[in-house]
């Protein structure tokens, strides 16, 4: 059983919440965000790229996760949404990165004045398999722009967010992490786990 009541209220977690996600990046910057506010550990393996909405897809890595790890687990989905393209590329942007990179996706927008485009982040916790997991979405709103700064993470050089001169990638990490759109899901991961009261059983309790 992945999960069992204890007093107060809280729900008693076999194990602790695994963070399975393939990006070393993404990692970083939700260890970076969560500090020491929830307790996890992360397990590195591609999910398959699933196709549809944003919060359904999320959903379902959740569930696909849960089969794998066999208790709790934590992912997230990343899109990077097109407001000339009605949301487009959204969840497809790691095909369309791969493919046409940064210059691509600026030219994708060529035909239309409108430049603006949103950061959408989607996690999705599940106690285990067959339940059903929980949906935090984080947005930035922001524009797209010819590349600035480092390539170091995804489209972060050809994204700036709104009311900033910098892109993404020009920022200090600590300021990316501070308005992110996985600031702002996480932000409400974290309110989730402190009113749940989540408890992780230890070896030592056992
Ligand atoms: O294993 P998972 O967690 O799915 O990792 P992934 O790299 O496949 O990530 P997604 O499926 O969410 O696809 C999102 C794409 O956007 C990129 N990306 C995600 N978050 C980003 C961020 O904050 N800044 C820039 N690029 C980002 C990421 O590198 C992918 O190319
Ligand atoms: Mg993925």
């Amino acid at each position: 059983m992945a999960a069992a009541t204890v007093g107060g209220g809280g729900l008693l977690l076999s194990r602790p919440v695994t963070f399975v996600t393939g990006n070393a990046k993404k990692l970083e910057e939700v260890r970076a965000i969560l500090g020491n506010s929830i307790p996890f550990q992360s397990l590195k393996l591609d999910l398959p790229e699933l196709q549809g909405e944003p919060e359904d897809i999320s959903k379902e890595k959740a569930r696909l996760a849960a089969v794998q790890v066999n208790g709790p687990v934590l992912v997230e989905d990343t899109c990077l949404c097109f407001n000339a393209l009605k949301g487009l590329p959204g969840p497809y942007i790691k095909w369309f990165l791969e493919k046409i990179g940064h210059q691509g996706l600026n030219n994708l927008l060529m035909a239309y004045e409108d430049k603006s485009a949103y950061a959408l982040c989607a996690f999705s916790f599940a106690l285990g398999p067959n339940t059903e997991p929980i949906t935090f979405l984080g947005k930035t709103p922001g524009k797209i722009v010819p590349p600035r700064g480092p390539p170091d993470f995804g489209w972060d050089p050809i994204f700036q967010p709104n009311g900033y001169e910098q892109t993404y990638a020009e920022m200090p990490k600590e300021e990316k992490n501070k308005i992110s759109h996985r600031y702002k899901a996480l932000a409400l991961v974290k309110s989730h786990f402190a009113e749940a009261e989540y408890a992780f059983q230890t070896d030592a309790s056992i």
